[in-house]
């Protein structure tokens, strides 16, 4: 018999004689569990790659994780603009509830009621304005923490892939950033197919994210969590928006992962009667109170306790739904307290349970008469009838740990059949397994290793989603043509000086709206995934944010290089001197990059409904500063933005690369008597931008540059930590 030694790795699961069905797995004997805990192993790194080819084993290992709160408070602060103040609002009113392990729990409600508030406020997707205390495996805990954060992993209803992306693809990153870079290739592959297998998803390795039908592009949403095996997952609304086979599917999907020991909470609309009975516990909210909490099974019996009765043939979950928005004259807060009196038995049931276990009587009888006593709960008789293998390892057992013994774990004990010697010699191999393949799966990609992941999945959704870079690439070279044309060989000639001038500020114009809008218009779509990926702790902001830029920087730049280098051999401004048209390149390159950068704060501050107007208006704004209009001509009060205009710095600088730093006299029709550009200085002079200065324009454009891709960095940092 393999005793409580044998659950002891589980401990190595973090809460103590409670595991999953790692070693025990009733999929897998003994005897091929230990097959993998080779001698050359002792868990340190060097081992980790080709660790285990059991692996799936050492996957089903997974920390099992008990979530109780208790008088749990949300409220929301907002500006009303009608009483014209602050004004707050309670949506969750003190609630209280537990979540456990190896439990598939529903919450349902109607809508509105505070189903998505509730599964926010448990994820700490929301912090702000919460009160109340959350417990897990009974030690108070913030759902803001590092800790929590570790644990757990929020799948929202909309599920952000990227449609270029096959589903091995898509895989495949989150593994190396989740599992880093000292865990095998092959030992990668192995999970990700045991994780596809699992999830029925194998026979679309190949295929595109975008291909996808909505339930499997749920299940890849899934899958992606799994790779780092959360003990908890909380999924908001995972069934809709799926036909029946598919919802089915889906929750007996979430079921089996339940088996695993997992703790799973998700949000469900109006289910099935079929698949309202796959959930193990329901938890109802209507108007932010609990209705009723417990084992599915128990909900007919308690609302007979309420004198609402379910009529033959109705669908349970309809029937609840519909006393929950007030068809069957319910008693809303008779419910409330009701569900309250039964956690609050069902709670005080489970503190006996756990009593008798840390009395360690050794007359089991002791423990079995109060069991006896506790005819209503099961699930607590066979933790008892479990004690006896529990017993021997007792002295090694805390408090805490023995607080989060439940019947699953006391029941997979009872299974094993070996004595305490095996039991013992199985329980440190195990733990060396476990040890090993815990340093493993939370062992994340380094932040070098996140950047370079990163800006390849970039590249391969750019490559494969080649239309829009190409539309970029081509609008620079067309217009280019076109400028060049419209524009052509006014750049050699003094009389022809005014177009030259049109065409350099029509250009830093166009490539500063280039610049700014290819981002404004991109960058809000990636926030949603952003913040999704970078909750579930994938990788860090400024690795993505880097890899970001390391894209769109060179694109932008070699754009304006084809705009540049066309339109200036057309307009003859190569005819001299090259150095001229190298800092011109330069120059425009800065002006369109500095306007990225603004483009990048807008569509990181702003909704892309704003955003998409207020971005041309700042280049407008900036564009007017430098264009026919002197310094001394701006009023006193506008002069700082002439100063902080990178669209002026842009300008200036390209006329002075054009017509300063020295140019000899431009060259005139012989018929002409007057010729009064002839000298670029006096033109220079005329416009009053005699005194530019290149080193000012150029540090002016890079600081800018600088300033709004910290502010946008920290604008990204706000929005995905304000909770
Ligand atoms: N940030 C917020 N500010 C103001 N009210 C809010 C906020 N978040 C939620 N609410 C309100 O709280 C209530 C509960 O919202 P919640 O989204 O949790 O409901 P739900 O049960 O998930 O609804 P549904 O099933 O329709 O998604 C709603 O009345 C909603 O308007």
């Amino acid at each position: 018999m393999t005793v409580i030694q044998d659950m002891k790795p589980a401990d190595a699961c973090g809460a103590g004689i409670n595991c999953c069905s790692s070693v025990a797995s009733s999929e897998t004997s003994i005897d091929e569990s230990f097959a993998c805990a080779k001698p050359s192993c002792t868990g340190d790194v060097v081992c980790k790659p080709n660790y285990c080819e059991n692996w799936e084993v050492n996957f089903d290992h997974c920390k099992q994780v008990n979530i109780e709160f208790e008088n749990v408070k949300y409220t929301v602060r907002k500006f009303n603009f009608q009483e014209r103040k602050f004004v707050t609002k309670e949506i969750l009113h003190g609630i209280n509830g537990a979540f456990r392990a190896g439990e598939l729990t529903a919450i349902m409600g109607p809508s509105g009621s505070g189903k998505s508030t509730l599964l926010n406020v448990m994820t700490g997707f929301r912090a702000t304005g919460v009160t109340g205390t959350i417990r897990v495996n009974g030690e108070p805990i913030s759902t803001n923490s590092p800790s929590f954060r570790e644990l757990s992993c929020y799948i929202h209803q909309d599920d952000l892939l990227r449609p270029l992306m096959s589903v091995g693809e898509t895989m495949m990153l989150a593994a190396h950033l989740k599992l880093g870079f000292n865990t095998s290739k092959e030992y990668k592959q192995n999970l990700i197919k045991h994780i596809l297998t699992l999830l029925g998803l194998e026979h679309r390795y190949n295929v595109f994210a975008a291909k996808l039908s909505g339930g499997q592009k749920k299940r890849l949403a899934i899958a992606l969590e799994l790779i780092s095996n959360p003990p908890v997952l909380f999924l908001d609304e995972p069934t809709t928006g799926l036909d029946s086979s598919s919802c089915s599917q889906c929750v007996s999907l979430l079921k089996k992962l339940a088996s695993l020991g997992h703790t799973i909470v998700c949000t469900i609309h109006q289910p099935s009667a079929l698949i309202f009975e796959m959930f193990d516990k329901l938890y109802t909210v209507v108007d932010g109170n609990c209705i009723y909490q417990g084992p599915v099974r128990e909900l007919i019996p308690f609302l007979e306790g309420q004198d609402l009765v379910c009529p033959s043939y109705h669908n349970p979950a309809d029937f609840l739904l519909e006393i929950a928005v007030g068809e069957h004259d319910r008693d809303l807060v008779k419910l409330v307290n009701a569900a309250n009196k039964k956690y609050h038995e069902d709670t005080d049931n489970q503190q006996i349970n756990v009593q008798c276990l840390l009395s360690k009587i050794k007359d089991n009888e002791a423990c079995s008469k109060i069991a006896s006593n506790l005819k209503r709960f099961p699930a607590a008789i066979s933790k008892l009838t479990a004690f006896d293998y529990v017993k021997p390892a007792a002295d090694d057992v805390s408090l805490e740990e023995m607080k989060t013994l439940n019947a699953r774990a006391a029941t997979n004990a009872m299974m094993d059949d070996s004595d305490n010697e095996v039991g013992s010699a199985a329980r440190t191999k195990s733990n060396d397994r476990y040890t090993a393949y815990k340093a493993v799966r939370t062992e994340q990609a380094s932040f070098i290793m996140q950047y370079f992941l990163l800006l390849n999945r970039i590249f391969i959704c750019a490559r494969r989603n080649y239309f829009l870079l190409l539309a970029r690439l081509m609008s620079h070279i067309v217009i280019g043509l076109i400028f060049g044309y419209l524009y052509m060989n006014v750049g050699d000639k003094a009389t022809t000086v005014l177009g030259n001038y049109v065409y350099l500020y029509g250009s830093i114009l166009l490539l500063v709206y280039t610049g700014k809008m290819a981002v404004v218009l991109t960058f809000p779509l990636e926030i949603g995934m952003l913040t999704r990926e970078h909750f579930n702790r994938w990788y860090g902001l400024t690795p993505y944010f880097l890899s970001l830029l390391s894209f769109e920087i060179p694109f932008q730049s070699i754009c304006t290089v084809l705009y540049t280098v066309i339109s200036v051999y057309l307009t003859g401004n190569n005819a001299d001197e090259s150095f001229r048209i190298y800092y011109f390149i330069i120059l425009a390159v800065l002006a369109s990059l500095s306007a990225q950068a603004w483009g990048f704060f807008v569509g990181a501050t702003l909704p892309t409904k704003l955003a998409v107007f207020v971005g041309p208006i700042l280049a407008v704004l900036f564009s007017i500063f430098g264009f026919c209009t002197r310094y001394i001509d701006i009023t006193p009060i506008f002069r700082w933005m002439w100063h902080i205009s990178y669209f002026r710095a842009g300008f200036h600088g390209a006329l002075n690369a054009i017509y300063g730093l020295e140019r000899p006299f431009l060259s005139c029709p012989n018929d002409t008597m007057y010729c009064h550009f002839r000298s670029p200085k006096v033109f220079l002079n005329y416009m009053m931008i005699s005194d530019v200065n290149m080193a000012d324009c150029v540090t002016l454009m890079v600081v800018v540059m600088a300033v709004m891709h910290t502010l946008t960095l920290i604008t990204l940092w706000h929005k995905l930590n304000k909770r």
